[in-house]
């Protein structure tokens, strides 16, 4: 068992950093189907296995026809193209009907689009056999209303680089290149569970002293928005023995190879703080960060005899403590990993005093909009309703006691959380 330690912000997010980077890294991949991609992060780098578009093609509907016959009268035209079909080469000093998206004919150069030709329309099959003819203007560049082969992206070029999060368009360019999947990271798949007797599942009935559990749902909410793949074990018995065994069950119990076990609750100085009373001695760090709130905090990689060693993550029980925990510490090792976007910090106008308290980062929690924050409840970390009117959290660095109504604040915009 070690000494409690004291670390700053930055120390603790260092040390979350050097436990996890490494297990999310080795976390492997996996083939999906295109949609159920969404969100999930490339695992490696995607070369584009043809050049799109993959022919020449016409941008309007017009007349492929080659510059060399424009300005010498009215052009006989020819069978018309359309998209999805092969085309014949034009034969010189005639103009061919053609749609947008169809591929360009062998010996035209040019596009004019249908407005510009006179008349202004194309001709019916039947005109077509009657020898119709067609005058366009005197000139027109060459390529005019021509895409390219490969204009799009080359064959072999870099498409999407490994780590990119594959939002809609990603998945569109590949569908697009012809790929039915995509190789994607692993989702890290985190154990999750809460401690405390007075705890009640969501639905359940209330004793005498006892609370619904809020952390499990908000903390498993924000693991799956943040990209992990999230196995509950529910609230664990508060007695040593009974926790050790419960977790000890959980790990052996389904695919088992979790990448990080996240508790809450049961690690600062209470009679009952099983968390730390038991976990002190297998490998996990106990003690206190330079922020308010969620100073307790615990860490390390989990020795529990006859189990993998395994990361583990303790966080203070208080709601907002855990959140805050989870926004500060392990949100920000998960967006590396998984090329999430990281929280945006901006300043904003204070509409209110606030105080804090010197030696911390105090996180109080406001609500952001056109450069203006206001803070919303108080500092306690039990205020789960005001943290869930939140978009943003004000940030008091550790020098900083009061912060005047109208000053400049940093802050983090968290949006809803997810
Ligand atoms: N003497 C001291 N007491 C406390 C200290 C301290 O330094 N000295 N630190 C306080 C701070 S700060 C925090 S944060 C909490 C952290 O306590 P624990 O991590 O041991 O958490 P618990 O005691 O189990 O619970 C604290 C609080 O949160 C409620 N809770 C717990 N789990 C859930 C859950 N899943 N859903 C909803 N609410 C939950 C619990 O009922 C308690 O009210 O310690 C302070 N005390
Ligand atoms: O850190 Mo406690 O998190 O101040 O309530």
């Amino acid at each position: 068992m070690r000494p409690p330690f004291r670390r700053s912000v930055r120390e603790h997010l260092e040390a979350i950093e050097d436990l996890l980077a490494p297990v999310l890294r080795d976390a492997g991949s996996e083939p999906s189907e295109l949609v159920q991609a969404l969100g999930r992060t490339l695992a490696h780098d995607l070369l584009a296995p043809r050049a799109l578009p993959p022919w020449d093609n016409s941008q309007m509907d017009g007349y492929a026809v080659h510059t060399g016959d424009l300005g010498s009268g009215a052009l006989r035209v020819v069978a018309p193209i359309a998209a999805g079909q092969a085309a014949a080469a034009l034969v010189r000093g005639t103009a061919a009907p053609i749609m947008t998206g169809a591929p360009m004919p062998e010996g035209a150069n040019t596009v004019i689009p249908v407005e510009a030709a006179n008349p202004d329309r194309f001709p019916t099959v039947a005109e077509v056999a009657d020898g119709f003819t067609v005058v366009l203007p005197d000139s027109s560049p060459v390529g005019n209303y021509v895409r390219a082969r490969g204009s799009d992206i080359a064959e072999g070029a870099l498409v999407l680089e490994a780590g990119t999060r594959l939002g809609p368009t990603a998945l569109g360019i590949v569908a697009g290149l012809g790929l039915a999947e995509v190789q994607v990271q692993s989702r890290p798949r985190v154990l999750l569970l809460s401690t405390g007797d007075e705890l009640v599942a969501p639905g359940g009935e209330l004793g005498p002293g006892q609370i619904h559990d809020a952390n499990t749902t908000l903390l498993h909410a924000a693991l799956t928005g943040a990209g992990c793949q999230v196995a509950v074990a529910g609230v664990l018995d508060d007695s040593p023995e009974q926790f050790t065994t419960s977790l000890r069950a959980a790990l052996m119990a389904g695919d088992r190879n979790y990448h990080l076990v996240l508790s809450s609750g049961g690690i600062s100085k209470g009679a009952f703080d099983v968390v730390k009373a038991v976990l002190s001695t297998h490998g996990i760090d106990f003690g206190s960060v330079a922020m308010q709130p969620g100073g307790p905090q615990g860490s390390g990689t989990l020795a529990l005899p006859g189990c993998s060693p395994v990361a583990f993550i303790a966080l203070p029980g208080n709601p907002v403590s855990a959140y805050v925990s989870f926004e500060m510490f392990i949100r920000p090792v998960l967006a590396m990993a998984l090329g999430l976007p990281e929280r945006v910090l901006a300043t904003a106008t204070l509409t209110e005093d606030l105080d804090s308290v010197p030696g911390k980062l105090q996180v109080r929690r406001g609500s952001y909009a056109h450069g203006t924050v206001a803070p919303v409840g108080g500092a306690s970390s039990h205020l789960l309703a005001a943290l869930a009117a939140s978009n943003a959290f004000i940030l008091l660095d550790e020098e900083t006691t009061t912060l005047p109504a109208g000053s400049r604040a940093d802050i983090m915009i968290i949006g809803d959380g997810s």
